[in-house]
């Protein structure tokens, strides 16, 4: 009763941002990331009949408070679909750091789910998968697939249809990802409490849900014709539009320093020179910025002598869930 799963953090290019259901979580508008190689979890499950409790480590760190809870929570779901009560030894290794814009949260509910359903003995398939992953955070269910994956919201109230699907798989195209560290402490406003506020009180978030589907559709289609520049400006406009309902929420907020501003500025000002790049920003203040293999050395040299940068880390387009030998 003991199993391994490794799964990568994913970096969306149109965002999750609000929710229709928070229990369940269900979003209020597609999204669409691109699962990356550089950052992962690795996740060892193992039921143990002795146990009384769940127990969970992450990078051999005892976890208690509200990350062990919506961990255990998360081992119910499991045990309720298949029908065992037994508790499990959870053992997380995070090669993401913690938080702070990083999706941790996706890489690391996505290895959970598959090895706490292996080591149980349930075999889902990939979207019974990334349905129950979603139930744990809602980016991570599209980290079941590697490549560009779409979580599409679906309709139902039960969320019987909201999970990710594969739009292109992981070697359709070689385009990669710099996430730039500007501050890899834990971050204020938690995304989940970031997108509840802007939900109930942004004028701006109406504006955000409709402008979704026309987004989706280009930068579909720009990935499909591996048309960098058209997958670029989508994304980078749907990234600023989602940041701009956080500024119209009551209270107002945002998630940049004055460090992101200069990350943003420097890779337009990138652009402008010729070199195609462009960045997104998720719920924190580090920045992610795409581009093209061939320009590897001049964005990074160029990322590396802004300050406030501490890190730049490189990736390339990830791989879906795997399953370890134990
Ligand atoms: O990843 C994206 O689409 C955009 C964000 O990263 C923010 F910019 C949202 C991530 O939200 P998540 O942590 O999944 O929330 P949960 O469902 O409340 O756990």
């Amino acid at each position: 009763m003991k199993a391994t799963a490794k799964a990568h953090t994913n970096i969306a290019l149109i965002k999750y941002w609000g929710k229709r259901d928070e229990a369940l979580i269900l979003p209020t508008n597609n999204s669409l990331s691109v699962t990356l190689d550089g950052f992962y979890t690795t996740t060892t499950v193992s039921y143990k009949p002795e146990l009384t409790k769940d127990t969970f480590t992450l990078n051999d760190e005892v976890v208690v408070g509200e990350q062990y809870n919506r961990v255990t929570n998360f081992l119910n779901k499991v045990r309720d679909i298949a029908g065992k009560q037994l508790y499990a030894e959870v053992k997380s290794i995070n090669a993401v750091p913690t938080a702070a814009g990083f999706a941790s949260s996706a890489s690391g509910f996505a290895a959970l789910a598959a090895a706490a359903t292996k080591a149980i003995g349930l075999s889902l398939t990939e979207s019974e998968l990334s349905r129950l992953t979603r139930q744990g955070s809602g980016s991570a269910c599209r980290s079941i697939f590697g490549g560009f994956a779409e979580w599409q919201k679906g309709e139902m109230e039960d969320g019987s249809d909201s999970f990710a699907v594969p739009v292109a798989p992981k070697d359709h195209w070689d385009i990669r990802v710099a996430a730039v560290v500007l501050n890899a402490k834990m971050k204020k406003v938690s995304s989940r409490s970031g997108m509840k506020r802007t939900v109930e009180t942004s004028p701006f978030f109406k504006g955000w849900v409709e402008s979704i589907p026309s987004d989706l559709e280009a930068i579909k289609q720009g990935i499909l014709e591996r048309d960098f520049h058209k997958v670029g400006e989508v994304a980078e406009a749907n990234c600023l539009k989602m940041h701009a309902t956080t500024l119209g929420a009551n209270p107002p907020f945002t998630y940049w320093l004055d460090t992101t501003m200069s990350v943003m500025q420097t890779v337009q000002e990138l652009r402008s020179t010729g070199v195609p790049a462009y960045f997104t920003i998720d719920a924190g203040p580090n920045v992610k910025v795409l581009y093209l293999p061939q320009d590897e050395e001049k964005v990074l040299e160029t990322l590396r002598n802004i300050s406030g940068v501490t890190d730049v880390r490189l990736s390339r387009v990830g791989q879906g869930i795997k399953y370890l030998e134990d």
